[in-house]
């Protein structure tokens, strides 16, 4: 039997979704401290969320260029179990707090990605997201899969612009060790809320590509 592919439903904002992505297998929840992001969830929130969570669901917890502080007062009220930096965070800085954490990578279209890929020695994964000019991920927006080393595609939880239609092919492409996806998630047009059957459909497609690689 081959590896399942790891998947992480990501922005997630009601205490009922965060029981549905565990009853449907997802391996994370990701609960977004970016306060300029649509999907932000204040500490209280995020503290109320992850009573919600049973057993074994990661609470991951992404954040953009924060202040050690911000991290701080997350990690003092919320139990979580893996970081996420998305922003130009270094090494050095995401390792300092003791916690698993992945590493957001935007895939510059002129990036040596090779070479970008060793900056995070120390992350458990690197999170590979869609570039954009003006915003920092959660943009919907794909890049092309094949520019992501065949060396590195265990260490890789892909991201961008996933969906239930694009995700099996995206598996089958890269094989990478997860996929992550927020607005493949949600109704159309209205960025931050989540809609059960699209949660559903996508760890479906997920399950569905992985038993063809059985
Ligand atoms: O979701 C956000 O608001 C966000 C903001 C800033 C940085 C990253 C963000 N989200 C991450 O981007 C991926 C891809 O999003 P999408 O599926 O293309 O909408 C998302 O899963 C988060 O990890």
């Amino acid at each position: 039997m081959t590896r399942p592919t790891r998947i992480k439903l990501c922005g997630l904002r009601r205490s009922e979704h965060i029981r549905l992505a565990a009853e449907l297998g997802a391996d994370a929840a990701g609960l977004v401290f970016w306060p300029h992001s649509s999907r932000a969830v204040s500490i209280d929130q995020a503290a109320e969320l992850a009573a919600a969570a049973p057993p074994f669901l990661s609470l991951t917890g992404l954040f953009v260029d924060p202040t050690v502080q911000a991290v701080e007062a997350v990690l003092d009220r919320v139990a979580l179990d893996c970081l996420q930096f998305h922003g130009n965070e270094s090494n050095e800085f995401c390792r300092q707090f003791g916690r698993p954490w992945i590493k957001g990578v935007r895939m510059h279209p002129e990036a040596e990605v090779e070479q970008v890929l060793t900056e995070w020695p120390d992350a458990r994964g690197l999170l590979l997201d869609a570039w954009h000019p003006e915003q920092p991920g959660g943009t919907g927006l794909t890049f092309d899969w094949q520019r992501i080393p065949a060396g590195w595609r265990e260490r890789i939880v892909l991201a961008g612009g996933l969906t239930p239609d694009n995700v099996g092919a995206a598996i089958r492409a890269i094989r990478p060790w997860g996929v992550d996806v927020s607005g493949g998630i949600e109704y159309a047009g209205q960025k931050g809320e989540k809609d059960s059957a699209l949660m559903a459909a996508f760890v479906a497609a997920v399950r569905e590509e992985d038993e063809k690689h059985d």
